[in-house]
């Protein structure tokens, strides 16, 4: 039978009666619930739709030119424009404590290579006293109560500023062919500000951290607020900016570190010293020792062999060793430069091997020193590597001081012995100490001088795991307070016998605490366990103030192991 065509007028009756029945619908909606009238869209956008009203204000307010109409699109971040040229502008953000000395040494920097500096803080300060500011009252009440102000206007101010600065036409180092160069003093604060500078104003080249201890920075500021007029250098606003730069601003420091964009100077010392520290890091970025790390890269490149050797290195062995296998050249860099990683533990090796092993490995290093040692990224050295028996191999000592002074990349390092080879080759700890790069030090058999030590580390967002030597029963436990301020994560005592509990004591009436301190474990012998066991965890606690009791038990034999672990491990 042949297929009959169906009569339009059905379909048109069709879509009438469903268009009846939507609308008898929606007036009901209507009638029950008034606010559904409002178009669903615009309801969910109400809120984002008075925003710019209030950027507006803003803006007026700070006397900031109004920006053309931005297209409705919104804007996508991957492909916002940044108001300068990171090519022709280099910003380093200048953080630290409250009172670090952050505003003294840029004015020194500023001496010494023609820097703009801009306080973020100063801005501010500016912008709440100028007359008729819309937002005067707003900024003074955050800062004296140590908050962050919306990062609108901080950032509108200093873009403005920047701006100022290069249409001024200078013609110092730096700043010819709309070149300039900007030390951002006390900014980023906060992760959103961060996000919003790089993205919106100009990536920054460096994050120049100075660090010192709460204890010092507290001092310096009560000094300056004899002298400074400043409403927030007081001891109550003091705490509070302590308390918001720890939770808020280290976040971001610990962003830019991740980014390989730190440069951490101890601003302990004397403003002289601590003003060499930083020029020669800013001497560094200038002569391109310190990459510019800019996260977003939008052309092919070519890679040299170098770079290709630094990239393999980050693999893990055997991807490197896959990826060695599709060309011969890559073979060559992979095998011969791209040991990032490296164990030295020969305990089953007999000793003459175990010599001859270690001795090729350390030739292999030392070869080259630049080409090998620049790719070392973890270096992991065991006890049983320089010992005989009861006897240390000293010819190997300073060849490890050697390795440590040119592995200028290291990040983790894992050194046990660490009293025995101190002692006879101090030119270990002084490498140590110098590495530039270490994120991560792990250290065994450590002595009472150790703390003193590595005070000196060049960086206090180091994290460090100490084991103090296994006759800790002499170990000046109140030497710690030496390292407070350090991100010390990891402490282990075999046995810190009766003086252990002496200078626990110490630290716990100086008030000296480490937050950093993730895991507590020690054994302490029986006598001590009955006579002061129960004092023990009592006068420990307030020094390792994030701690939990993990595992408290009597093992036969009478030791008693105490482990105590930050929450967030057990
Ligand atoms: N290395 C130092 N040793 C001793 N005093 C210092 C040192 N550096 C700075 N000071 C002093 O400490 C005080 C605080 O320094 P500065 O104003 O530079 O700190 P800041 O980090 O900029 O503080 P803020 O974040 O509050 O603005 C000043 O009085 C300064 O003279
Ligand atoms: O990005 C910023 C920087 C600063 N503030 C506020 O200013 C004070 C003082 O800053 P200093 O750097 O110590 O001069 C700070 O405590 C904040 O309240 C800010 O809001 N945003």
């Amino acid at each position: 039978m042949p297929n009959k065509a169906p009569n339009p007028l059905y379909f048109l009756g069709l879509s009438l009666a469903s268009f009846g029945a939507f609308y008898w619908l929606a007036k009901r909606r209507e009638a029950t619930y008034p606010a559904s009238k409002q178009p669903r869209q615009n309801r969910l956008t109400a809120w984002h739709r008075c925003m710019p009203a209030i950027f507006d204000k803003i803006a007026s307010a700070l006397h900031i030119r109004k920006k053309q109409k931005r297209s409705a699109k919104p804007r996508m971040s991957a492909f916002t424009t940044p108001a300068f040229d990171n090519s022709k502008v280099t910003v380093i953000f200048v953080l630290g404590g409250p009172g670090a000395g952050k505003g003294t040494q840029c004015a020194n920097l500023v001496q010494d290579f023609d820097f703009c500096h801009l306080s973020a803080g100063d801005l501010l300060r500016a912008e709440q006293n100028r007359e008729g500011s819309q937002y005067g009252e707003m900024i003074r009440t955050f800062i004296r109560e140590g908050q962050i102000v919306p990062m609108e206007v901080t950032i509108k101010l200093l873009e403005n500023a920047m701006r100022a600065a290069l249409t001024e036409g200078r013609a110092d180092e730096g700043w010819t062919d709309s070149r300039g160069r900007f030390l951002i003093d006390g900014f980023p604060r906060k992760m959103d500000q961060a996000m919003k500078f790089d993205e919106e104003v100009c990536q920054s080249s460096l994050v120049m951290f100075f660090t010192t201890t709460e204890e010092e920075m507290l001092k310096r500021l009560m000094e300056r607020g004899k002298t400074s007029g400043r409403e927030d250098d007081n001891e109550e606003s003091i705490k509070k900016r302590f308390r918001v730069y720890k939770e808020q601003t280290m976040p971001v420091i610990e962003y830019y570190n991740n980014a390989h964009k730190v440069a951490t100077i101890d601003a302990t010392a004397t403003i002289e010293e601590v003003h060499e520290k930083a020029k020669s890091v800013v001497t560094q970025l200038f002569k391109g020792e310190i990459t510019r790390n800019f996260s977003s890269i939008s052309c092919s490149v070519t890679l040299s062999l170098d770079v290709l050797g630094l990239i393999l290195s980050r693999l893990d062995t055997k991807s490197a060793l896959t990826f060695s296998r599709t060309s011969k050249l890559f073979h060559t860099v992979a095998t011969r430069q791209a040991v990032s990683s490296l164990t030295l533990d020969f305990a089953r090796d007999s000793y003459k091997f175990k010599q001859k092993r270690l001795k090729a490995v350390f030739d292999y290093l030392l070869a080259d020193i630049p080409g090998r040692l620049h790719y070392v990224h973890h270096l992991k050295i065991v006890r049983s590597c320089f010992w005989d028996g009861p006897f240390l191999d000293t010819g190997l000592v300073p060849v490890l001081a050697n390795i440590l002074e040119n592995a200028q990349n290291l990040q983790t390092l894992y050194l046990e012995a660490m009293q025995p080879l101190a002692q006879r080759a101090p030119a270990i700890v002084n490498a140590i100490v110098g590495l530039p790069r270490l994120e991560k030090l792990k250290l065994t058999e450590v002595d009472s001088p150790t703390p003193k030590l590595l005070r000196g580390l060049h960086t206090t967002s180091v994290r460090l795991e100490l084991e103090v030597y296994q006759n800790s029963t002499h170990f000046r436990f109140a030497e710690l307070a030496l390292l407070q301020g350090h991100n010390i994560t990891d402490l282990t005592f075999s046995g810190p016998g009766p003086w252990g509990f002496y200078h626990a004591k110490l630290l716990q009436e100086q008030h000296i605490r480490f937050p950093s301190v993730r895991r507590f474990r020690a054994c302490f012998v029986k006598g001590d366990v009955d006579t002061q066991g129960s004092r023990i965890i009592h006068i420990l606690k307030p020094v390792f103030p994030n701690l939990e009791i993990f595992e408290s038990q009597i093992e036969a034999g009478g030791v008693w192991r105490l482990h105590m672990c930050s929450t967030c491990c057990t």
